[in-house]
């Protein structure tokens, strides 16, 4: 063994990095009815195949059971929350979440602070038509954000009243950000696929109190 270090190439090191994408000028706003709008920027995070791999290994993933009616139903992905405060699992969630608040720092609706995860394991796995109403959500506009990674799945939306709807590709690094009253007047969803897909890991970054 001689005594000189291990010094990465520069292949290496971009090989590791994941970085982010700038944000103003790249995030595309799509203005919805009532008040709704969602922006869209796809390949926000470069060099994204370690972040999922860390979150496909390192997050406390569980499977939960929900009241369904009169019974009792497992929910179709697997979930993890990070509470404000709550180290994150990979330091580019990290600095997306700075990111994101720099961003929008102007939008009404308040600072990212938590982190929804969600482990779409296959094409079975889903979420159905909701809004993110528990909490202020509800009641005031707010902001959810996430970035997907892995396999990609559409996020669907479409209005509550009724009316035509959207689809938004969500691809490995991709983001989306739903504001305004999108939680409240619009509804969103990430359908089953009979197609044959891999996991898909996504990132909700939240205001506290909105769920
Ligand atoms: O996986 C997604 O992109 C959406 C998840 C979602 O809507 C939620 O957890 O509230
Ligand atoms: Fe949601």
């Amino acid at each position: 063994m001689g005594d000189v270090a291990y010094q990465p190439s520069m292949l290496d090191l971009a090989e590791e990095g994941s970085t982010l994408g700038p944000l103003a000028g790249r995030v595309r706003r799509h203005q919805l009815s009532h008040g709704a709008w969602v922006d869209h920027l796809p390949g926000w995070v470069r060099g994204s195949d370690p972040v999922l791999v860390t979150l496909l290994h390192e997050v406390p993933w569980r499977a939960e059971r929900r009241r369904m009616y009169d019974a009792d139903v497992d929910v179709p992905r697997l979930l993890c929350w990070y509470a404000a405060g709550r180290p994150l699992p990979h330091p580019v969630l990290t600095q997306a979440r700075v990111a994101l608040n720099r961003h929008y720092a102007a939008e009404p609706g308040e600072e990212f602070v938590t982190a929804g995860m969600c482990l779409y394991r296959s094409g079975r796995d889903s979420v159905a038509w909701h809004g993110d109403t528990l909490g202020r959500g509800g009641r005031v506009d707010t902001m959810v954000a996430i970035v997907s990674f892995g396999s990609p799945r559409p996020l669907l939306l479409r209005p509550r009243g009724g009316g035509a709807g959207l689809r938004f590709p969500l691809g490995h690094g991709d983001l989306v950000v739903m504001g305004g009253s999108c939680q409240r007047t619009w509804e969103h969803a990430v359908p089953k696929t009979s197609r044959p897909v891999g996991p898909r890991v996504s990132v909700q970054f939240r205001p506290a109190g909105v769920a």
